[in-house]
């Protein structure tokens, strides 16, 4: 289909005025479920060096980086292991990857760097634009040692030969609270707002140089019963090679996720039973590894 780019809203998280922040928030979150993060406080130094060492990492021979391959949903997933579009018959995404996170037992809270204090802040701001007490999300236990972990991606960019389209990342929605992105600038992401329609359009997100790219995922949607949106998105191959990295903010594994009262009524029941994130989480992982 034809391919369009998207405006996204741009949220500022120094803005002085929560209120009008969190309403913004809330705009984009039920129109995309997608924003753009300026001014978040992650210093422009350690993205660049974070990008540095991916790269020098992602350049290892395969023999090395099979030694880190991953062990409980950390560390390295090689080409092709894994197909985020889990209904799809084609081969998997070509994309490798690194996933560093807090070992099993550790609380990210007590190692707290950079993005997840950026994740935490904007939680805050979503339980107002909720109309929510802004320590909403923390109270039902979802920032207390929330799951967090950032992943290092890196698509090679070699178009291939074959009948089919072989994506960067097929078509997914994200599975947690919130995902913060960050890319080196090659574009190939596109979001997709209407899942069910047929033909689905797909719009090209922009890279905005030093914001992070922030959406909602699946357990948001499912507290909100869909008023706020996981939007499906993927990473359409373009020839070029590319560098990316996504943290994702999850709930505590404990933290039971349900249909907030303020989104349902008589005429519009919660849509989804609740789920513990923990397994919740697992279970979508499974799913997408090829084998
Ligand atoms: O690399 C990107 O731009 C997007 C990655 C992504 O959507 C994901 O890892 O969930
Ligand atoms: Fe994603």
């Amino acid at each position: 289909m034809m391919r369009e780019s998207i405006q996204l809203p741009i949220i500022d998280l120094t803005s002085p005025h929560p209120i009008s922040t969190a309403r913004a928030i809330r705009q984009a979150c039920v129109d995309v479920g997608f924003f753009y993060l300026i001014n978040h406080g992650v210093d422009e130094k350690l993205f660049k060096k974070v990008l540095e060492q991916s790269k020098k990492f992602f350049s290892l021979p395969l023999e090395d980086k099979m030694k880190l391959v991953r062990r409980n949903h950390r560390g390295y997933t090689p080409l092709y292991a894994e197909k985020l579009d889990t209904s799809s018959t084609t081969q998997g995404d070509s994309k490798e990857s690194f996933y560093i996170g807090s070992l099993e037992g550790k609380s990210v809270v007590s190692n707290l760097n950079q993005w997840p204090e950026e994740g935490i802040r904007l939680i805050s701001l979503i339980a107002l634009a909720l109309d929510l007490d802004k320590d909403f999300f923390h109270k039902a236990g979802a920032c207390d040692s929330p799951n967090g972990f950032l992943r290092l991606l890196h698509y090679p960019g070699e178009l291939q030969l074959s009948e089919q389209v072989v994506y960067g990342a097929s078509a997914h929605s994200d599975y947690g609270m919130l995902t913060l992105l960050a890319t080196d600038g090659v574009g190939g992401l596109q979001v997709c707002r209407e899942k069910f329609n047929r033909p689905q359009i797909w719009e090209d997100v922009r890279h905005l140089s030093g914001a992070f790219i922030v959406n909602i995922g699946d357990m948001m949607e499912r507290w909100t019963n869909c008023l706020f949106r996981s939007t499906l998105h993927r990473v359409m191959p373009t020839g070029q090679e590319r560098y990316s990295m996504a943290f994702f903010l999850d709930p505590n594994p404990d933290c039971v996720v349900e249909c907030l009262k303020s989104c349902c009524s008589d005429s519009s029941p919660p849509r989804f039973p609740p789920i513990r994130a923990g397994e919740y989480l697992e279970e979508r992982l499974k799913v997408t590894y090829v084998s």
